[in-house]
């Protein structure tokens, strides 16, 4: 039984625009919807752990709606976010003949929804997809915005493409089986909205993390609202010209910490380099005399409380240093003419693009943040 559903519109041009539905129990009513989208058949992307979760209730509903349907599974986790894992779901497409007129349908986190946007944008030059993400991570940001891709071994997200979903349906009831550690570091993603321009926000999360994180009307109101932000800033940047690069605050240094560790989830999931990545960003913005000290240490504060690291000494197996650090950030996509960028804040809910920053002085504040 589907509870009540919140529609977020996100009105792009050419055709484009595209409805983001939020709600409890969507999976079983996704045939319908997906339907109405007018294609023959619907490959399903997804990771094993997903797919034997809820594989079987949207490749039903689907058959019931009269689509034929084929059902790709990767290997759950960042590592799937690669040269090899691409390769597999585009030969796993081809092979299931899927047309330019077919649909991809991505069904998990954000490695599968950038993945299978990646190939759905890929495959015979571009199909349209469908996101269904099941993760908070993935409701709340990734399968909104069209930015699809995987990674190199030099950096997070290098090989991509904007291409966006023609449909969002954010079923919240899978968010009853996503493990505590995966809740938390959607979270980030979560408080990062509140921080970037909206201080009512993140005092509504402080005030609510409890809620959120059990479930029930905070959490539905917590990814409307994240969508509703985002569905904004991207119909008005749609391809980061200049604000949407706001949504990228904490990740130039969580980006490359991501690459440091290797993506391996056992150390580091991008939700938690996102929280030490969002602490440093304030750090770094008080440390330049931008944003109040007290504002940096309310951040910290509250991510910690949510249960994510806030300092590079709790990434298991180290950072990296300095040095390797700022190497890393080098092949940060907001780079210009090789100096670096950053979002920094002059408080909470005061986010800007930086450009122009010294290395020099990132480095600095690296070591002394190394030293603790
Ligand atoms: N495109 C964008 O705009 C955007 C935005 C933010 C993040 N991202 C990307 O998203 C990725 C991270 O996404 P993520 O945090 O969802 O990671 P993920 O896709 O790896 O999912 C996290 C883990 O939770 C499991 N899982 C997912 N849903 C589940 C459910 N309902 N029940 C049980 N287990 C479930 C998965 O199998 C996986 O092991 C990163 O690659 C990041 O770069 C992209
Ligand atoms: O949608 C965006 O724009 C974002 O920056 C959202 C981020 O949370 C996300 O991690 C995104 O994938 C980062 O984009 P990138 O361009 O820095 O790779
Ligand atoms: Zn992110």
């Amino acid at each position: 039984m589907t509870a009540q559903i919140e529609t977020v519109h996100v009105p792009l041009d050419g055709g484009r625009a595209y409805d983001i539905l939020v709600g409890r129990g969507l999976l079983a009513g996704i045939g319908a919807r997906v339907a109405a989208l007018k294609a023959r058949a619907v490959a399903v992307v997804s990771d094993e752990t997903v797919a034997a979760e809820y594989g079987a209730t949207v490749t039903d509903a689907l058959a019931e709606a009269g689509l034929r349907t084929a059902l790709i599974a990767v290997t759950p986790g960042e590592g799937s976010k690669s040269y090899a894992g691409f390769a597999q779901v585009c030969d796993g497409l081809i092979g299931h003949r899927i047309e330019r007129g077919d649909l991809v349908l991505a069904l998990g986190g954000g490695v599968v929804g950038d993945l299978a946007g990646f190939a759905a944008a890929s495959l015979r030059r571009g199909v349209r997809f469908v996101q269904a993400p099941t993760s908070l991570l993935a409701q709340v940001d990734s399968s909104v915005g069209g930015k699809t891709g995987i990674n190199s071994p030099h950096g997070k997200n290098l090989v991509g493409a904007f291409h966006q979903p023609s449909l969002v349906i954010a079923d919240t009831a899978t968010l009853d089986t996503l493990p505590l550690r995966e809740l938390r570091a959607g979270y980030a993603e979560v408080a990062k909205y509140g921080l970037i321009d909206d201080p009512e926000f993140f005092a509504w999360c402080e005030a609510n993390l409890a809620e959120i994180y059990a479930g029930g009307p905070a959490r539905e109101t917590a990814v409307a609202s994240c969508c509703r932000a985002k569905a904004g800033v991207v119909v008005r940047d749609e391809r980061e010209d200049g604000e949407r690069a706001l949504l990228n605050l904490g990740h130039t240094f969580a980006h490359a910490l991501e690459r440091l560790t290797g993506y391996q989830a056992a150390r580091l999931v991008h939700g938690e380099a996102v929280a030490i990545g969002l602490c440093l960003a304030f750090r770094f913005s008080a440390r330049l005399g931008l944003c109040p000290g007290q504002d940096a240490g309310r951040v910290a504060n509250h991510l910690a409380l949510a249960g994510l690291p806030t300092r590079l000494d709790q990434v298991p197996g180290g950072s990296g240093d300095a040095d390797q650090l700022l190497d890393a950030m080098r092949q940060d996509k907001k780079v210009r003419d090789g100096a670096l960028t950053f979002i920094l804040a002059r408080g909470i809910g005061k986010s800007f693009i930086a450009p122009g920053i010294e290395a020099g002085a990132v480095r600095e504040f690296l070591v002394d943040e190394l030293r603790g």
